[in-house]
């Protein structure tokens, strides 16, 4: 789902606490949802639940930590002046590196999972097209959204979150009356769970992502840590319960088994969602499901392409006229969108790798921060995460682990359900 960055920077939205929940969720839920039920379906349900309990615990406490050293700073200060001055250039060049790194690489694997999926839709339509050619179609008339201005993305977002939160009601709602006990807790295919964890992990990591807003958020609300402490709380819990959701009604209709032919034809959303299809019931309830599936990657690519816009813009120092714009819209689109053409089907690939890039600031970094703000001003009265340095520790360990786990998987050391 969007970024809604501007929403905080506008200021344009209520300031009341379930404002800045929505910016949280709406962030935190997108394309990594779609790849949950496909990298779980090795350990299955219960272990995925036992996992999305510890990422969600562990993305939490790293945004509280981010919260805390960016209370000792003004609202509006963002994470290129909180690592300058706390970490040192280095740190803040290595930051900077991997927020760009994972906004591009999202934007590729939206353009991907788009493109998938426009095609699934299409294809109910009968209208055949190569999933290149429609994921071109996707990222085009997206792009020219983010082209024409903030507002214009802003608008239209919105209205995307009312559209999804109906659709995935009314669809999820129904996969869940119809879910299969049996198949959620004692699935068929092979004897073997818990190793297919560890892959998995990074995924989980990805879905937890919000953490670009937090320094938006304190630009909103001010330093009124209490406020946003229950918004990045709140927000964080809404992306949860959607995911346990959205985890049951996939689970719970699809038998594990099928989950292999899922995975042979490349994982992408369309599949899965054309999997779902085949088990509702109701042509009309297959229509919701795929209009929440459009809605959700098409409002996040709004949100993280947006982000990336005006990184770049802020970058190359191209301005806001025509053709500045027209610049800058070259570099944010033109790469991800090249990609989608050639590799069509990288969706999986690109979210493992947003994991690996995400876990430096997403969470060792914004810990690294926290630890550091405690030595600078030992006698704060500011907000500190509870735990002690153990908390630090633990989201770092945290990081590191999900690096590790990404980096393992992709040398095809770690089991992956297949
Ligand atoms: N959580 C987002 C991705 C994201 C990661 C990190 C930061 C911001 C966004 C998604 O699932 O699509």
């Amino acid at each position: 789902m969007a970024n809604h960055m501007n929403a905080a920077k506008d200021g344009a939205a209520s300031k009341s606490l379930l404002g800045g929940a929505m910016i949280i969720a709406g962030t935190a839920v997108g394309a990594g949802m779609f790849s949950l039920p496909v990298v779980g379906a090795g350990m299955w349900f219960s272990y995925s639940l036992v996992m999305m309990i510890g990422v969600w615990f562990c993305m939490l406490v790293s945004g509280l930590l981010l919260l805390e050293t960016n209370l000792h700073f003004e609202p509006g200060d963002s994470f290129d002046t909180l690592t300058r001055e706390t970490l040192g250039n280095f740190w803040r060049i290595v930051n900077g590196l991997s927020i760009a790194f994972v906004l591009y690489i999202l934007a590729y694997a939206y353009i991907s999972g788009g493109g998938s999926i426009v095609n699934h839709s299409l294809e109910a339509a009968g209208i055949e097209l190569p999933q290149s050619l429609a994921g071109l179609v996707f990222a085009l008339g997206l792009a020219f959204i983010v082209f024409i201005s903030t507002k214009a993305v802003d608008r239209i977002t919105t209205i995307m979150l009312g559209g999804m939160i109906i659709t995935f009601f009314l669809a999820v709602g129904n996969l869940l009356i119809d879910i299969d006990t049996v198949n959620l807790f004692s699935p068929d295919g092979e004897s073997r769970y818990l190793p297919y964890m560890l892959a998995a992990i990074p995924f989980g990591l990805v879905s937890f992502g919000y953490h670009g807003n937090v320094p938006s958020l304190v630009k909103y609300y001010g330093k009124d840590a209490n406020t946003i402490i229950k918004a990045i709380v709140t927000g964080t819990l809404i992306a949860f319960v959607i995911y346990v959701c959205w985890l049951m009604a996939t689970m719970g209709n699809i038998p594990r088994s099928d989950f292999v032919d899922i995975i042979a034809q490349g994982g992408n959303m369309g599949v899965l969602v054309s999997a779902l299809s085949d088990v509702m019931s109701s042509g009309w309830l297959t229509t919701m499901l795929t209009v929440f599936a459009n809605l959700a990657v098409a409002s996040s690519f709004l949100g993280v392409t947006l982000g990336l816009f005006d990184y770049l813009a802020d970058l190359f120092g191209f301005d806001e006229s025509r053709s500045g714009r027209l610049k800058t819209a070259a570099v944010t689109f033109l790469p991800p969108t090249v990609l989608g053409l050639l590799f069509p089907n990288g969706f999986l690939i690109a979210i493992g790798f947003a994991a690996l890039a995400a876990t430096i600031w997403a969470a060792i970094v914004p810990a690294m921060m926290a630890y550091k703000v405690r030595k600078l001003y030992p006698n704060s009265e500011s907000f500190k995460v509870p735990g002690g340095t153990s908390v630090i520790a633990i989201v770092i360990l945290f990081g590191v682990i999900t690096g590790a786990c990404h980096l393992l998987a992709m040398a095809e050391l770690l089991p992956v359900y297949s």
